[in-house]
């Protein structure tokens, strides 16, 4: 089985306006509300991909509910702690730029933790556990890497998509994939990158310390893989770029499906890229059709 674990869902309040008016008044168009959370988008496209996962995480209040309910409704399934505090609701203005303010997340209270490290003691050797995005910052700082410790002793594999010092302490345990962007490789390492050479020279530490695959994901310039089957380039589709949010996320499902059924590094790749793209053109994160649709168009270049 896969689990995504998300520590810090939240309700994405996606907010189009025509022209932010700071210290004005603006009306929306037509907001609306998603189930959102790194590792929760993970098991929405994973579903779109036909891969079963089950998402896990905390979940409280009436965000939390409107997450469980939305989750339902799309068939996706879960099994998230319910927590005494409420999810946070993080806000995506959208206007001729995207703007994304995020909250911090709810406390947690030593039981809920408990609950949800009993729950992990299910994981075995074939499963394979995904771990996304910030932690409410009740959480110690090592958090990610005792969950990390747990699930590969008890013999999953595992991928992470997180940043800073969770990314670098979770290599030594060989995560299946990280997918860190080009300014969170940057913020790692504390450089500007500023040429291909420079971002593959960059990942290759990452494959160094520990990782299998490293995909660095670099916007509307497509995106780069370096596996120990070599280094890989795939240009981003062309198309018009509505919602960039839960790309990355697209990306790392993309990549997990397609790799836990072929083993096969750069078509799980081209899955990875065609995925980002299809949530990148879409208003909420890619269906299947599109997904398919512009597997097509994604070209992967070997740079040896
Ligand atoms: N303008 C675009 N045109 C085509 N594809 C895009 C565009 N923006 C993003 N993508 C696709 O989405 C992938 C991930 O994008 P990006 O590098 O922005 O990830 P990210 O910063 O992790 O995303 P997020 O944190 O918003 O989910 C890219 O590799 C690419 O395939
Ligand atoms: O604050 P975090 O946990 O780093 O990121 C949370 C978040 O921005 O990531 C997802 C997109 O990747 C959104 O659904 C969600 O709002």
């Amino acid at each position: 089985m896969i689990y995504t674990i998300t520590l810090n869902p939240s309700i994405d309040y996606i907010v189009p306006v025509d022209k932010i008016e700071l210290g004005g008044l603006s009306y929306m168009k037509n907001d609306y509300k998603l189930p959102g959370g790194k590792g929760i988008n993970v098991s929405r496209i994973l579903k779109a991909l036909s891969t079963e996962s089950i998402a896990l995480g905390f979940v409280g209040g009436f965000t939390g509910k409107f997450i469980e309910d939305a989750l339902d409704e799309l068939d996706v399934r879960t099994n998230f702690i319910n927590i005494k505090e409420d999810t946070r609701i993080n806000i995506k203005l959208k206007s001729d730029q995207e703007t994304e303010i995020n909250g911090r997340g709810p406390a947690l209270s030593d039981e809920e933790v408990a609950a949800f490290l009993k729950q992990l003691e299910k994981i075995k050797e074939g499963d394979t556990v995904i771990l996304s995005g910030s932690k409410p910052p009740s959480l110690p700082e090592d958090f990610y890497e005792k969950l990390i410790q747990q699930v590969t002793s008890q013999g999953a594999e595992f991928a992470i998509d997180t940043t800073g010092a969770a990314l670098e302490a979770s290599l030594s345990y060989k995560p299946l994939l990280v997918k860190p962007n080009i300014h969170e490789l940057e913020a790692l390492f504390n450089v500007k990158l500023e040429t291909n050479e420079e971002v593959i020279a960059y990942g290759k530490k990452l494959l160094e310390k520990g990782a299998k695959h490293v995909i660095i994901s670099m916007g509307g310039d497509g995106a780069l893989l370096i596996s120990e089957r070599g280094t890989y380039k795939a240009e981003a589709p062309k198309g018009k770029l509505i919602n960039s949010v839960g790309a990355g996320d697209s990306m790392v499902a993309g990549f997990i499906s397609s790799y836990l059924k072929s083993k096969d590094s750069v078509q799980s790749f081209r899955t990875s890229v065609a995925s980002g793209s299809a949530t990148a053109f879409s208003e909420d994160l890619a269906s299947t059709e599109v997904i398919k649709d512009l597997l097509a168009h994604v070209q992967v270049e070997n740079l040896k």
